[in-house]
């Protein structure tokens, strides 16, 4: 699964900084720290100061130097951390002593993929730790932090133990005469099931809604043309992205930038107008509408106040009927001009100006998003985990009819399967492959 060099890579960020962080991990990490630190000994888990010297006894810097003695480390191996001055310079000096006494550069992720292999984490929390280095926001630091904590892990192994237990209870009536089991043991087993389908459907449920915490949220903007579509972007972003004019049809593609609202980080998406000029160019136009509306989390459709509501936004307001379940906010434009847009089947909408003030507006989808982000539901946090709990909630709904039926070794078969779909979000054992793309995603010094 990997060689047993020692290993060294700078931890911290290339660049201007009171403070790096050298890491080497493996057997010969505290050989290594004696010789570039002239000392005879380091106590574990004790900070210590001291010079580090090049292999000429020239000075390099005073640093400090700490020692984690296996198993008891990050990695599970032997760990020793230089905490050097910052800057570029230094830090990369003393990689290259550690390599000259015979380490090897840590691959990206490698420090991770070590503590894995030795059982110091699972997938779970490396995949956590990889998230919560890119996060952009304290909301998705907060939801990465839960899972480093473990709470998918144990969510799965809840899973695990209700699954093992229908199977060896099946295991058992498949081999012996069901008078030794107890009579309602299908009854229980069968309510398991139901529960367990619940659990896992409420969680990808609840993980569709919250995958924007992590990415950045998306809020498309829709309406057609010369509403104020661009108008309002711009407005949203505070500086003139998009090309803004009293011609129809300016923007003709999709606009995607990320902006800060309260303490989310979201991406807006200015899309071209919907039009219904000619039939196939009024096809397109709704469709890719369709899709915005389909991949943002919540859907603004713009009209504009100084006009009445004409085909084309009754037709806007068609899609927006179909789309109930989404988070759509209307809003009529323009309203510094005379209003003439017909407001009486609009149930709630804002009106306003991109002229003005949009903060109504602003208001309105910070709220929605706090909605959203505080709630105790769990999250799974990779595409990965999806695919998972997906594979999982197939397999057990395949396993009801069998069980039904009283066709049990069906019913094992796809209850074996979802347990391997399951356990799979922690520590799939048969996928190296798998493992390497993943680890190889990390940062550097990781
Ligand atoms: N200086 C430094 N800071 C760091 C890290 C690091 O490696 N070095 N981390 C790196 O990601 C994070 C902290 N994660 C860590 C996780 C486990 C252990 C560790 O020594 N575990 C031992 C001892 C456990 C204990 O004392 O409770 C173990 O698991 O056996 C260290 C850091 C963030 N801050
Ligand atoms: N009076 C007034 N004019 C506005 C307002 N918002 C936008 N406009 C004007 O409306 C026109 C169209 O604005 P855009 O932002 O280009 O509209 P759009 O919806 O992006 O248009 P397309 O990209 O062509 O679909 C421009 O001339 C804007 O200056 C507003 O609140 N009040
Ligand atoms: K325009
Ligand atoms: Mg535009």
């Amino acid at each position: 699964m990997f060689d047993d060099a020692t290993i060294v890579a700078i931890a911290t960020a290339n660049g201007i900084g009171s403070i790096s962080i050298v890491r080497i991990s493996g057997v010969n990490a505290l050989e290594i720290a004696k010789k570039i630190s002239k000392k005879n000994t380091f106590q574990p888990r004790l900070a210590t100061l001291s010079y580090i010297y090049d292999e000429n006894n020239e000075t390099i810097d005073e640093a400090i130097v700490l020692y984690f003695k296996a198993p008891f480390s990050f990695t599970g191996e032997d760990v020793v951390e230089f905490q050097c001055h910052g800057g570029v310079a230094i830090a990369n000096i003393i990689v290259d002593e550690v390599l000259k006494y015979g380490a090897r550069l840590a691959n990206p992720g490698e420090f991770s993929k070590r503590a894995f292999f030795n059982n110091k984490i699972d997938l779970t929390k490396a995949e956590a730790i990889s998230k919560i280095i890119e996060a952009r926001s304290a909301d998705a630091v907060k939801l990465l932090a839960r899972q480093l904590k473990g709470e998918l892990t144990n969510f799965v192994n809840e899973i695990r133990e209700d699954l093992l237990f229908m199977l060896a209870y099946t295991e058992v009536s498949i081999d012996y005469a069901e008078e030794d089991l107890p009579s309602d043991i299908f009854d229980q087993i069968e309510n398991k099931i139901q529960k367990i389908i619940l659990k896992l459907s409420n969680t990808l449920e609840a993980s569709r809604r919250r995958e924007g915490m992590i990415e950045g949220f998306k809020v498309a903007i829709i309406g057609k043309p010369n509403v104020g579509k661009s108008s309002l972007l711009n407005k949203l972003l505070n500086y003139d992205r998009a090309i803004i004019s009293d011609i129809a049809g300016t923007t003709r593609d999709t606009i995607e930038e990320s902006v800060r609202i309260g303490t989310h980080i979201i991406k807006i998406v200015d899309t071209a107008g919907i039009r219904t000029a000619s039939d196939i160019i009024e096809k397109i136009g709704i469709e890719k509408s369709i899709q915005t509306i389909n991949e943002a989390d919540i859907v603004i459709a713009l009209f504009d106040n100084s006009k009445i509501c004409d085909d084309e936004d009754k037709k806007i307001l068609e899609l927006i009927n179909e789309n109930l379940n989404k988070e759509i906010i209307k809003v009529l434009n323009k309203s510094d001009l005379e209003n003439k847009f017909d407001k009486s089947n609009l149930m709630d909408f804002i009106e306003l100006s991109t002229k003005e003030d949009i903060n109504p507006l602003i208001k309105k989808v910070e709220n929605f998003l706090d909605s959203n982000t505080h709630s105790d539901e769990m999250t799974l946090i990779s595409k990965r985990q999806v695919t998972s709990v997906e594979d999982t909630l197939y397999n057990i709904n395949l396993a009801k009819e069998p069980l039904v039926s009283g066709e049990l070794e069906f019913f094992a078969h796809f209850i074996t399967e979802a347990l391997g779909n399951i356990s799979s979000i922690t520590r799939p054992y048969e996928n190296d492959e798998m493992l390497d793309v993943m680890f190889g995603e990390f940062c550097l010094g990781k």
